[in-house]
């Protein structure tokens, strides 16, 4: 069940991207010395990630993660660090070294994810998650069609793994192409986690998630505050 107060409801896709814009600037700023921010792949995080380009955030202090990849080469449009390269991280006075893509130049994306949960815990400095040391200052999650989050789809035991902090999953819809995805409890060892939900596609999942049926998105219980963003469209209450 979601409570009204994890809601932040917008009217449209852009006026979602600036209050989540707002959230993230305001996420940051409150971090430490070393802030851990987890991206989210898809078509929805594009316009936020357009708006963090002009904002005056401190990137040398700024480490980025990704929720989830689509195991193509780091070129291919279909790849998530690719598009946020090129939505933000290509325009910002972000280190090299302080960006953490998910290798896809590995023989498998098993591989892929036993490289990057050892990156993760190296990162995080031990093998188990605090609950009181987050991992990650801050996660965004997008939600598919079908209420799948990074890419933990209907039905994949991924879903229930928890020991694991990265595993190799099926696509559950397009683009049908194997990826590596971030589990739940390393998604939900943060400090601030905010869902962006943008469009009418997405109003039956919503709906499922707002009712508190089993839909993956539905799944991430945050250690930190959790906050949705939707607009209308995805609310229902506009064609
Ligand atoms: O395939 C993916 O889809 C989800 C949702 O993306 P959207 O295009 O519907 O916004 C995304 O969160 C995930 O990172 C991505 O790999």
């Amino acid at each position: 069940m979601l409570d009204d107060h994890h809601i932040n409801q917008q009217t449209d896709a852009d006026a979602l991207a600036r209050a989540a814009e707002q959230w993230f600037i305001d996420t940051v700023r409150a971090g430490s010395d070393r802030i851990a921010v987890c991206l989210t792949g898809g078509s929805t995080p594009e316009r936020l990630y357009r708006l963090l380009q002009a904002v005056d955030l401190p990137w040398e202090r700024i480490h980025v993660f990704l929720s989830d990849e689509r195991f193509v080469p780091p070129d291919d449009p279909r790849n998530n660090m690719s598009m946020a390269r090129r939505a933000l991280l290509d325009h910002v006075a972000i280190p090299t070294n302080n960006v953490h893509a998910i290798s896809t130049e590995t023989s498998s994306p098993e591989e892929s994810a036993r490289l990057y949960e050892a990156e993760l815990k190296a990162f995080y400095g031990a093998d188990r998650l605090d609950p009181e040391r987050p991992l990650f200052d801050l996660v965004l999650n997008g939600m598919g069609d079908d209420g799948h989050t990074a890419s933990l789809f209907p039905g994949s035991p991924a879903l229930v793994e928890a020991e694991r902090w990265a595993v190799a999953a099926d696509a559950g819809m397009e683009p049908h192409v194997p990826r590596v995805t971030l589990t739940f409890p390393v998604l939900e060892s943060c400090r601030a986690s905010g869902f962006l939900v943008s469009g009418a596609s997405k109003a039956v999942a919503l709906d499922r998630v707002r009712k508190g049926e089993h839909v993956p998105a539905a799944r991430l219980k945050p250690v930190g505050r959790l906050t949705w963003f939707i607009d209308r469209a995805a609310a229902g209450e506009q064609r």
